[in-house]
């Protein structure tokens, strides 16, 4: 047991999309019980916090403020990775001993950071915590999903190489991009309604005034490009030897998850913005160790966690199970369109879709908090 008592837990940037998922998630599953909580804003602070179901949590507290936060056996956060670089340091060097649960990237690679993705690595996890280690973070959206979803495969020591290509909605940049694609929908539609109305005009017609839109007059201060009707082959900032941070988490994060120092499995990336408002997609290239049939492989993914589940490589199935409309707002990861590629027998294509806010960002934050109070969870 970590806690002898019921643990008081901070939660930090609880208004934010991840942070609301988050909540939901965790009176979905009466996490509240187990604890005593107080939510953080760095801008509602004082206010009296919003009813969480059964739960009255009192005042906002200051998420700017060391001396309050001190007085937390837990710390989760969904704030992003600028609150983390400026307030972690200052914590620890304050003298906090607490646990620090984080959804933000800032801290992932540091050595005495556990990634969290408990269906893929509890026992790591455990041990982290049985160790004493105090600093824990989810990992990156993509990342999770593919360990998620392919599991089966990569917990077992078959995969040797994996190359993604992300189709990564506009969720996973944050509520502000999110309504800015929403916005360029309708400006797009708008600009064409009347063309769309006149039988005279074709669709050519209507594509080029698409097209002129985009290119001369369509806000996308967030994005920095158009994205509806457009994509953006490029998240994050840059990193080295052309790839992207984004690009780059992919062999960074899945190795570390799978606790291989060694850096042994080859994971390359292209991670591309897409015109979808939630859950992001992954068409997967992977090289197996062994030259396995498709059932073995889709035995093995279907078998390993209660969220994988198998969509047949049919058309009607893929249409109806394997899009982010099928899968959003559930802690379903869908996998299909398995099959060999003519490169060779050990070279399997793969097409997983999964929803970013969940597995991808808020579901592994509260299974942590459960094994930290060494509360029950499903598998
Ligand atoms: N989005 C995703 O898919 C993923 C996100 N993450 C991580 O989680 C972090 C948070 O992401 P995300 O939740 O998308 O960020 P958001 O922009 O939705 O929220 C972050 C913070 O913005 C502040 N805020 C300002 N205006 C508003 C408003 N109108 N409504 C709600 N909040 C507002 C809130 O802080 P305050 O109350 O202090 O003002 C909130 O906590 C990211 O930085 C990233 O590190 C990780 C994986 C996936
Ligand atoms: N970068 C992801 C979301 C995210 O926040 O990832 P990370 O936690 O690794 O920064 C996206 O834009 O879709």
């Amino acid at each position: 047991m970590t806690f002898t008592h019921k643990p008081k837990v901070a939660i930090v940037g609880y208004r934010g999309m991840v942070g609301s998922v988050l909540v939901n998630r965790m009176l979905e599953e009466d996490d509240f019980a187990l604890i005593d909580a107080t939510f953080f804003s760095t801008s509602t602070h004082g206010t009296p916090a919003p009813k969480v179901g059964k739960y009255d949590l009192g005042l906002i507290g200051d998420a700017n403020s060391v001396a309050e936060l001190s007085a937390y056996d837990v710390i989760i956060t969904c704030q992003g990775g600028d609150y983390t670089n400026a307030m972690h340091p200052q914590l620890r060097a304050a003298g906090w001993q607490g646990y620090w649960v984080d959804a933000a990237s800032a801290l992932r690679m540091k050595e005495n950071v556990s990634l969290i993705l408990d269906p893929i690595n509890k026992d790591q996890l455990k041990a982290a915590i049985a160790a004493g280690q105090k600093d824990f973070a989810g990992a990156n959206c993509t990342v999770s999903l593919m360990l998620i979803g392919l599991g089966g495969l990569f917990t077992k020591g078959l995969v040797e190489s994996a190359i993604v290509s992300s189709y990564q909605a506009a969720s996973g940049a944050g509520a502000a991009n999110m309504r800015e694609l929403v916005e360029q929908f309708g400006a797009v539609y708008n600009h064409v309604a009347p063309e769309l109305a006149d039988k005279s005009k074709t669709m050519l017609d209507v594509a080029a005034s698409v097209q002129d839109l985009l290119a001369n007059n369509l806000p996308s201060p967030y994005f920095g490009a158009p994205l509806a009707a457009s994509l953006i082959p490029w998240i994050d900032a840059a990193h080295d030897h052309g790839f992207t941070k984004e690009e780059w988490k992919g062999h960074a994060e899945t190795n570390k998850l799978l606790g291989l120092t060694d850096h042994s499995i080859k994971v390359d990336s292209t991670c591309v913005r897409v015109g979808v408002l939630r859950s992001h997609s992954q068409s997967i290239t992977l090289k197996l160790k062994e030259n396995l049939s498709i059932a073995q492989i889709e035995e093995l993914i279907a078998t390993h966690n209660k969220w994988a589940y198998l969509v047949p490589n049919e058309k009607e199935a893929t249409l109806q199970r394997l899009t982010p409309t099928a899968v959003s707002g559930t802690l379903n990861i869908a996998v299909g369109r398995v099959r060999k590629l003519s490169l060779g027998d050990t070279y399997v294509s793969i097409f997983t879709v999964g929803d970013q806010l969940l597995w991808g960002a808020a579901e592994p934050l509260r299974r942590m908090l459960r094994l930290l109070c060494n509360a029950p969870l499903d598998y």
